[in-house]
C-alpha cells in the first residue's frame, strides 16, 4: 500500500521572508494536486520544498514537516540526492542536458550504478513509453535532446525523471511553454501517470487544474486558503478569497 505523503507546519523562509506559511497538507496516493493562486503567492517555493530544491538557494530555510514513510524528509539528516529520486521535478522550461536523448534517459540510473547495456536500454524504453515519447524518438535515441521540439523537450523530461523510479512528481507549470496540442499531451501524460505515482503541479491555468487534477489547492501571499475536491474548489469554493480568484480567472 502507498504509504502517505504529507506536509506539517511547513513554513519557508528566504532570509526574513517568510513566502510559506505553516501549511499542512495532505497528498493522497494516486492523485494530482493543483496549487494554484496569484503571482508570488508562493506555489513554487512549496513545490520546490517538497523534495529540498529551495536548500539551494543561499539564504533559503524551512521549518516544520514534510512527512512520508513516518520519516521527515525536513530532517537535516536526509539524503537529498536519494529524495530527488524519489520526489523528482520537471520545471517550466524544458531543460534536457546536452547529451543525446538515450543518455539523458540514461544518466539518472547510471549514476545509480546499473552498468548493463541491456538493463539501461529496457530503462530507456520503459521511460520514453510511460511518457509517451518512445514512438516518436525510438528510431534516433542516439540523436541529440536539443533537435526535439519544445513539447517533446518537456516529455523527455518527464521521461529522465520517470528513468529512476520516483513516487511523487513535482511538475512546475510544465505546459505554460508549450503550444495547446503538446499541452494536450502533457495533460493525457499526467492522467496516465497518476495511476502509479503521485502528482503535485503549479499552475496558473484554470481550466487545466479543474481538467487534470483530483484535489486543488489555493495559495494567497504565502498562506493556504483552502484545499479540497478540485471538483468543489471550482463550484462550490468555502473561502471568499478562493471564490473571487476562481470566478475572475475561471467565469
Ligand atoms: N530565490 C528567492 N529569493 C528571495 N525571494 C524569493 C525567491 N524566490 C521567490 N521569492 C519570493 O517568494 C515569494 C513567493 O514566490 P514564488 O515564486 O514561490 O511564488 P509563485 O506563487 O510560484 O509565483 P508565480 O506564479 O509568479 O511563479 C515571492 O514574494 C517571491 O518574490
Amino acid at each position: 500500500m502507498a504509504q502517505p505523503f504529507s506536509t506539517e507546519d511547513l513554513s519557508i523562509y528566504y532570509g526574513t521572508f517568510e513566502a510559506v506559511k505553516k501549511i499542512s497538507m495532505e497528498f493522497p496516493a494516486e492523485t494530482v494536486t493543483a496549487l494554484i493562486g496569484p503571482s508570488g503567492c508562493g506555489k513554487s517555493t512549496f513545490l520546490r520544498s517538497l523534495n529540498r530544491m529551495n536548500d539551494e538557494i543561499a539564504g533559503a530555510y524551512a521549518t516544520g514537516h514534510i512527512w512520508m514513510n513516518g520519516k521527515d524528509l525536513n530532517d537535516p539528516g536526509t539524503d537529498v540526492i536519494k529524495l530527488r529520486q524519489e520526489i523528482g521535478m520537471v520545471w517550466q522550461k524544458p531543460n534536457p542536458f546536452y547529451k543525446s536523448i538515450y543518455n539523458n534517459i540514461a544518466f539518472g540510473p547510471r549514476y545509480r550504478g546499473i552498468k548493463r547495456k541491456k538493463e539501461l536500454d529496457e530503462i530507456v524504453e520503459t521511460s520514453l513509453r510511460k511518457a509517451a515519447l518512445w514512438d516518436e524518438v525510438k528510431d534516433r535515441l542516439h540523436g541529440s535532446a536539443l533537435a526535439l521540439s519544445g513539447g517533446q523537450q518537456q516529455r523527455l523530461c518527464i521521461a529522465r525523471a520517470l528513468s529512476v523510479n520516483p513516487s511523487i512528481l513535482l511538475l512546475d507549470e510544465p505546459a505554460s511553454a508549450l503550444d495547446p496540442v503538446s499541452t494536450g499531451k502533457i495533460e493525457e501524460l499526467i492522467t496516465e501517470l497518476k495511476q502509479e505515482l503521485r502528482i503535485v503541479i503549479v499552475t496558473h491555468n484554470m481550466q487545466q487544474a479543474a481538467r487534470i487534477s483530483d484535489f486543488t489547492a489555493y495559495f494567497y501571499v504565502g498562506n493556504l486558503i483552502e484545499r479540497g475536491k478540485t471538483k468543489d474548489i471550482f463550484t462550490n469554493p468555502t473561502n471568499e478569497l478562493t471564490q473571487e480568484y476562481i470566478m475572475g480567472r475561471f467565469g
